[in-house]
């Protein structure tokens, strides 16, 4: 199948458990949760996304024909060595279009594969860290992974329901919103009334990385 990417990028993984991390960002065109239009964000399933997924224009975006010429692709970005190769699947929801084709030929040339996804997909069962980020008023299917990414405050969340779920890690991510500092602030309580939950910042945001 081709893949819609919009944007490629090598950074360091700038949130949760695997923050600090050299990885290639591969960002999937388009999302089920929003259209990526203004226009339609409040009413939106989900109306607080910080990126803009829509269309295939981005710096390392385009249309891959396969797997192997997309995994060409995030060879380039990664550079030189075969040691530690480490890829984030990112978007949009990626679940949309990452198949086994693509996690077969990532694999093939020596990747880690990561996935940070809204979990309204069953994620790719060869995926080596699952990250599901759950948003209120969706339908999450995906309830066990690697680490579970809640961004705080969400109105109609129910914390106790996703502390049922079989997640290795339970993570807080303040909103990037105006209310930022307050975002931090509730997000810092929750974790001192909750200690089974940790909270992790948008790092790349703090440097100034993609
Ligand atoms: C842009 S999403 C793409 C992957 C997938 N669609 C998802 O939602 O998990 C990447 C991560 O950014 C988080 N995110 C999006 N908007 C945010 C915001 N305004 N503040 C904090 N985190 C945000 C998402 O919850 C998710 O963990
Ligand atoms: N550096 C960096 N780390 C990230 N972790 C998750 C991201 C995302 O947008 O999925 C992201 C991103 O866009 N940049
Ligand atoms: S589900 Fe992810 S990509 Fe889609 S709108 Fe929400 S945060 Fe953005
Ligand atoms: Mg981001």
């Amino acid at each position: 199948m081709t893949y819609a990417v919009k944007e490629m990028f090598l950074t360091l993984q700038g949130e949760g458990v695997n923050a600090g991390a050299r990885a290639v960002f591969v960002r999937f065109a388009g999302c089920n949760l929003w259209s990526g239009r203004e226009q339609d964000r409040a009413a939106a399933i989900c109306s607080f996304c910080d990126t803009d997924f829509v269309g295939i224009d981005g710096v390392g975006g385009g249309k891959f024909a396969d797997g192997d010429a997309l995994v060409a692709a995030v060879e380039r970005h990664w550079g030189s060595g075969r040691a530690d190769r480490f890829v984030v699947l990112t978007g949009g929801e990626p679940m949309l279009q990452v198949d086994d084709a693509l996690v077969a030929a990532l694999h093939g040339a020596g990747f880690r594969i990561a996935i940070e996804t809204n979990g309204t997909i069953a994620a790719h069962p060869r995926i080596d860290w699952v990250c599901v980020s759950p948003k209120a008023g969706s339908d999450v299917v995906q309830r066990s992974g690697d680490e579970l990414k809640l961004v705080w405050p969400q109105p109609g969340t129910d914390i106790d329901v996703l502390e049922g779920w079989d997640f290795a890690h339970r993570l807080l991510q303040p909103l990037d919103s105006a209310d930022h500092t307050a975002n931090i602030a509730a997000c810092v309580d929750m974790v001192m009334q909750r200690p089974h939950w940790r909270l992790t910042l948008q790092t790349h945001k703090l440097l100034g990385l993609r």
